[in-house]
């Protein structure tokens, strides 16, 4: 077969498209080789399709001399070591001028006696037909694609839709194509996860209330390309997609997509995790543990600022989010529970944060008559009124990177990393990650859990097990008399593990992600990641309204880091109790005194004053006592991570002008 394939590949152009029924093998094995020539823009072009990698090459015209100058030969499987075919280099093996195309990336492909009809998103029944006939007559092979656009440092997360469009004369070499393609989309992995029917919930009223628009414009079309069945609801009150969530069948479903901002995301998310702990049986109130729902999750950006989109895909371009759903690779998102003493509340995909944030989310609903704008007006308000609310703080501490032999934590000075596409943080957290959360389990089973957790971890490497480090229990907090200071670090169990932090402060957060947006495109969290089983604290203390400016300063733009600012703490850690420092007091003064002494009393309307609220994914909770804790991967999530900008290598000066660009900019997993 080698042999035959190479020979095709020194003959001359006329040979070669004379004889294109040469293809070289066709099985249903993934690994064999198709090669034949097609005409692409009436331009010739070699065309490839080598196991998960389709290929086309531009063939350059005859030379003076009659002969064809043919480019550097492709390499064939058999030429390549197993070790190159999966080197992260393997598409380089290509030729500088070839174009690759990942089988993941590829949306459909259709086939048609002219290129209108190949472009048809569903099959004719024409067409059909044509399929079963013994005599092919399609000629047109259109594939769609999706390609990530890698333009500059700040654009290099939009996808697009990409189309191609072979023309071959035999149209048995297109039904071959067309043949051999659909079988290797349909065997890939990661066209298996693939949605057929999705349930899609669109939000008119959030962001500039152009949800139905958004949807019915730039997605809709992409869902049918892509031949889903999607059923669409029109959210017509607040928490309508959490109620349908908890009381419908789903089971007709593959996954659910919600066309909206942050809150509605979030709806969708408790909708899905309450509803798994109803089908358990699990106490609403106080579930033993958090399970997973089974059902993947789609965003549609189409809010006021759709952090939890651009976190996820490093852009909210509404194409792009569609496109993640079209492709079907899903990766697991952290998501947070936030409790009070006594119940689960609900579940935080993005941010909780008290003070300023907490502040614009009370104050701002007031205003969103004015649209996006809201924000900033009530921002403004927001922070020249700030005068800094004192709170306890109570978390054990993670290590921001697993501590290796070469680099332990404390001796690191390498900023911590960032979470994009196969980030090895949150892949080893997902291989590791516990399948039971112990938001409410009673001391024992949290010991017992910690045990075969410790137990666990004696398999794992030294890296491995600094990242699942385990919990100490949740023991009832002493304090001794020395700690009234306002700013003290103090510690419970030992002194690297329980901390509690007490002040007064301009803003506190806890981040599930990096809360990016197009304003603020690293986040108010720009380490944090979005599956390892972390949340990242963020304390913001009260100094200086010059301070407060810089801090804003710090999170928008790309120059700043917050980690620089010494009023700044970040903490990395699974779980923080938070309560108002009058409270923390008033419990204080109650141990060290016996039960017999007064309480302290609080001015009820003094603290009222000097308290804030929550804003946890966009809605405003008022609760003062409340524990945030993060469970791993708990939802899977259509979405491959931001990417990193890497330059675009520069091609010859012979660049073909073709559809795509060049392989540098064709996603492949193999690159990554
Ligand atoms: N038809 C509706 N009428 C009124 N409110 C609705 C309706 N549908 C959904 N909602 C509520 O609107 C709230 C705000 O929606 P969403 O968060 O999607 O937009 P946003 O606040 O503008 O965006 P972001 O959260 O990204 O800033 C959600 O909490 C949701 O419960």
């Amino acid at each position: 077969m080698d042999k035959q394939i190479t020979n095709l590949c020194t003959r001359d152009k006329a040979e070669a498209t004379t004889t294109a029924q040469m293809t070289a093998s066709v099985s249903s094995n993934c690994t064999d080789v198709l090669l034949n020539n097609f005409q692409l823009k009436k331009k010739s072009y070699r065309v490839l399709l080598h196991g998960q990698h389709l290929v086309w090459e531009r063939l350059e015209r005859q030379s003076k001399y009659g002969t064809t100058k043919l480019p550097k030969k492709l390499p064939l499987p058999s030429e390549q070591s197993a070790d190159e075919q999966t080197a992260p280099n393997v598409l380089s093996g290509y030729g500088p001028q070839s174009h690759v195309l990942h089988m993941d990336d590829i949306i459909c492909v259709r086939c048609g006696n002219s290129k209108a009809e190949s472009l048809q998103p569903v099959r004719t029944q024409e067409q059909e037909r044509a399929q079963g006939d013994v005599k092919p007559t399609a000629q047109f092979l259109t594939i769609n694609y999706a390609q990530r656009l890698s333009k500059s440092k700040s654009d290099c997360n939009r996808w697009q839709l990409r189309r191609l469009t072979f023309f071959n004369v035999d149209a048995y070499v297109v039904r071959q194509w067309e043949q051999q393609l659909q079988a290797r989309l349909a065997s890939s992995p990661a066209s298996g996860q693939r949605v057929r029917r999705l349930l899609v919930f669109v939000n008119p009223y959030g962001g500039r209330k152009a949800g139905a628009q958004t949807y019915d414009r730039h997605v809709r079309p992409l869902f049918q390309l892509a031949g889903i069945d999607a059923t669409c609801i029109t959210t017509q009150r607040a928490n309508q997609v959490r109620d349908i969530l908890l009381s419908h069948d789903l089971s007709c479903y593959d996954a659910v997509c919600c066309v909206g901002g942050d809150g509605t995301v979030a709806e969708v998310i408790n909708g899905l995790v309450f509803r798994r702990i109803r089908e358990l049986g699990l106490d609403e109130q106080r579930p033993a543990y958090i399970p997973r729902p089974s059902l993947p999750v789609g965003v549609i950006p189409a809010g006021s600022t759709d952090t939890i989109v651009y976190s996820m895909h490093g852009t909210s371009d509404v194409r792009t989010a569609a496109i993640h759903v079209l492709l079907g690779q899903r990766r697991g998102l952290d998501v947070c529970s936030v409790s009070n003493s006594s119940t689960l509340l609900r579940f935080c995909a993005s941010v909780l944060s008290y003070g300023y944030l907490g502040d614009v989310a009370a104050q701002s609903e007031k205003y969103r008559w004015m649209g996006p704008k809201r924000y900033e007006y009530s921002g403004v308000k927001a922070f020249v009124n700030n005068r800094g609310y004192e709170a306890e703080l109570r978390l054990i501490e993670q290590p921001l990177e697993p501590e290796t032999p070469q680099s332990p934590v404390s001796v690191c000075s390498e900023p911590p990393s960032v979470c994009y596409a196969n980030c090895q943080r949150c892949s080893t957290a997902s291989s590791l990650q516990e399948q039971r959360s112990t938001l409410f389990l009673d001391e024992e089973d949290e010991q017992q859990e910690e045990q075969a957790s410790t137990a666990h971890e004696l398999q794992l490497s030294a890296s491995e097990s600094a990242l699942l480090r385990p919990r100490p229990a949740n023991l009832p907090l002493k304090f001794s008399s020395s700690s009234n200071s306002s700013n003290s670090i103090l510690s419970l169990r030992s002194s690297e593990q329980w901390k509690i932090i007490r002040g007064k402060f301009f803003m506190i957060c806890g981040a599930n992600i990096t809360c990016a947006c197009s304003r603020s495109p690293y986040g108010i969290s720009r380490y944090s990641h979005l599956g390892d089983g972390c949340l990242d604290l963020i304390l913001v203390r009260k100094t200086s309204l010059l301070n407060n400016v810089r801090f804003l300063l710090n999170t928008a733009g790309r120059a700043g880091d917050i980690r620089n600012l010494p009023f700044v703490e970040v903490y990395r850690t699974r779980k923080f109790n938070f309560r108002t420092l009058s409270a923390a007091m008033s419990e204080e003064q109650d141990s060290i005194a016996g039960s017999c002494q007064p309480i302290a009393q609080n001015d009820g309307n003094a603290a009222g004053s000097l308290c804030s609220s929550w804003n946890c994914d966009g809605e405003v909770l008022t609760d003062l006592d409340l524990t945030m804790s993060s469970h791993c991967q708990l939802i899977d999530v259509f979405m491959r991570g931001p990417h990193s900008y890497s330059k675009p290598e520069k091609l010859g000066a012979s660049t073909p002008t073709t559809p795509a660009s060049s392989s540098d900019n064709v996603y492949c997993c193999c690159k990554n």
